[in-house]
């Protein structure tokens, strides 16, 4: 356990020195482990088809070199699988003494055995690779590939051969070099044997290591393999795990754990972004916010293994700060909402309680009203009964005075019920003395507005829609037009009937804005039987016929 943890801290340390410095690990640990595919492969072909010259650990221009020919590679497959490659161009050099830098024929005819080899090796489903990639050493992975498949397909069928069965199988190369070939599958091959032989291939004969470097290698090929070509992550490796020991599986769960917490979440970060462990922790926070109004600086000590996987590096959270500051502003929305509602509801209440005041008391002021016409009417109705009681023809006497100081005096009484007693001196008192009766008699003292206020009433039922006439009769010079009119050009005090009449109907039109009056005014003469329009300047025109 503890070893895994060094093993963990070793990768979290390269990760975090950047993707310069990881990249630069992976490369690394890609080119020693394509070193220790290249010295399986020659292991191999050393052992079974005879020693090729090639020291234990060739480079890549010696492995290639020794290929170049095919003579090898025919005589390999021909072994395995006898007439595969019914012609092989040799040269007469003993297969044990030919080294890999012994090229005596020419390049075309060992070109010829490559070629026959690559078509024997397609019609047994092995991943092939070009002819012209042995004249080139940077293919040489495709040419490692091979000869390893190679190797496979001859243990596995040893094996079927053993236990009598065959079964179709993935093929056991590791396939995740940057220039490995499209996979097929190995119509004869076990996957417990490939296993096992994929293992030796990748376990067995690579150099030895120590135990923490070999915990940094497989921390870097599992990092490779699920950072980088994570589908291609078969049974492959996990196998070399399992077969080691049982550490390195417990160490391969922990790296896993460590790369889905850290170096996943670096490489996609939209899984993180998808993830519902966070969705539900953020509900969860939520539903206790609601209901603490101090969770903000609860919030802020927050210690790392609170925080959301998105800051888990952070020191601080600012999703979950961001969560609950929007959190606490609901909230006091949502109160002042209330608050506003209740006030809203108490001004309703209010509003309709004044409405209710303000109708009883238009109600009664209507009442009023109407009593009030009511009286008024009343009123007219018995003002207008009290002048019919008056009578309906009037005829009041009215003195003028007299301008002969020395003239005798006839006026011998006026009663206040309208009685007039007249004495003619020239006669006895008994035969000259003679009673008239009236509506009412105006001595010679009575002014104007004492005529004028006996008469008003009977204007003011014009407006009641009544008809009232007014007329004077007399001799010449007895004050018919002094009465009527008043003195031309006079003061104000001793305007006749007409002119305060008129006034009286104007301030009674005034008073009683809710009915319509029309007044009109003509003034005619009769006089000679002709009637004159005293309004019309032009004499001529004042005449009717
Ligand atoms: N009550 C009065 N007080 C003072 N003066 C008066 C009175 N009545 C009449 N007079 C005067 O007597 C004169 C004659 O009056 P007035 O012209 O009104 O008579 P009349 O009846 O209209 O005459 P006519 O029929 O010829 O027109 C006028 O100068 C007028 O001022």
């Amino acid at each position: 356990m503890r070893k895994k943890q060094e093993g963990c801290v070793s990768m979290d340390d390269s990760s975090r020195n950047g993707l310069h410095g990881f990249s630069l690990a992976l490369a690394s640990r890609k080119a020693e482990e394509a070193a220790w595919r290249r010295y399986e492969a020659v292991r191999w072909l050393d052992s079974f088809v005879g020693p090729l010259g090639l020291p234990n650990q060739p480079s890549e221009v010696e492995f290639i070199s020794c290929l170049r020919n095919g003579l090898i590679l025919c005589n390999a497959i021909n072994k395995i699988q006898p007439g595969a490659v019914p012609k092989v161009v040799d040269n007469p050099c003993p297969l044990q003494s030919l080294t890999w830098d012994s090229q005596p024929l020419p390049a075309y005819q060992y070109f010829e055995n490559v070629r026959n080899f690559l078509v024997a090796a397609k019609e047994l489903n092995l991943p092939t690779f070009e002819a012209s990639d042995l004249e080139r050493d940077t293919f040489e992975a495709k040419v490692v590939d091979c000869v390893l498949a190679l190797k496979c397909f001859h243990e596995s069928k040893q094996m079927s051969n053993e236990n009598g069965f065959h079964k179709h199988v993935k093929s056991p190369l590791p396939l995740h070099s940057s220039n490995r070939m499209h996979p097929r599958p190995l119509s004869t091959v076990s996957l417990d044997s490939c296993r096992r032989l994929d293992m030796s291939a990748t376990c067995e004969k690579r150099p030895p290591v120590g135990s923490e470097e070999l915990e940094e290698l497989i921390v870097k090929s599992l990092v490779d393999s699920l950072v980088q070509e994570k589908e291609n992550f078969d049974g492959n490796l996990l196998a070399s795990l399992r077969n080691r020991d049982k550490d390195a599986v417990t160490l391969f769960q922990s790296i896993v754990s460590v790369c889905s917490n850290e170096l996943l979440q670096e490489n996609f970060p939209e899984k993180i972004k998808c993830d519902t462990t966070l969705e539900d922790e953020l509900k969860e926070r939520s539903n206790s916010l609601a209901h603490s109004n101090t969770i903000l600086d609860d919030i802020s000590d927050l210690d790392s293994s609170q925080r959301c996987r998105a800051c888990f590096k952070k020191k601080s959270c600012n999703h979950r700060q961001l969560f609950c500051i929007q959190e606490r502003e609901l909230l006091d929305l949502k109160a002042l909402l209330s608050k506003t509602k209740g006030e809203f509801h108490d001004l309703q209440l209010q509003l309709q309680r004044d409405l209710k005041d303000l109708e009883s008391e238009v109600q009664e002021l209507s009442n009023a009203a109407l009593g009030y016409h009511n009286v008024v009417k009343e009123n007219r109705s018995l003002y207008n009964i009290v002048q019919d009681l008056k009578g309906n023809i009037r005829v009041y006497c009215r003195v003028r005075p007299s301008f002969n100081c020395l003239s005798n005096n006839v006026i011998e009484f006026i009663g206040e019920d309208g009685s007039l007693v007249i004495l003619d001196p020239l006669k006895s008192k008994k035969d000259g003395r003679k009673v008239f009766r009236f509506n009412r008699v105006f001595g010679p003292a009575a002014k104007q507005d004492d005529v004028f206020k006996d008469i008003q009433p009977l204007i003011r039922s014009v407006m009641d829609g009544y008809n009232v006439c007014i007329f004077a009769y007399g001799q010449t010079g007895s004050g018919k037009t002094h009465t009527m009119n008043g003195p031309s050009g006079g003061p104000d005090k001793d305007f006749g009937i007409n002119y305060l009449a008129l006034n009286d109907l104007f301030k009674i039109q005034n008073v009683r804005k809710d009915i319509d009056y029309e007044i009109n005014v003509q003034m005619v003469e009769i006089y000679n039987e002709q009637v004159r329009d005293l309004l019309v300047a032009e004499s001529s025109n004042t005449k009717y016929p």
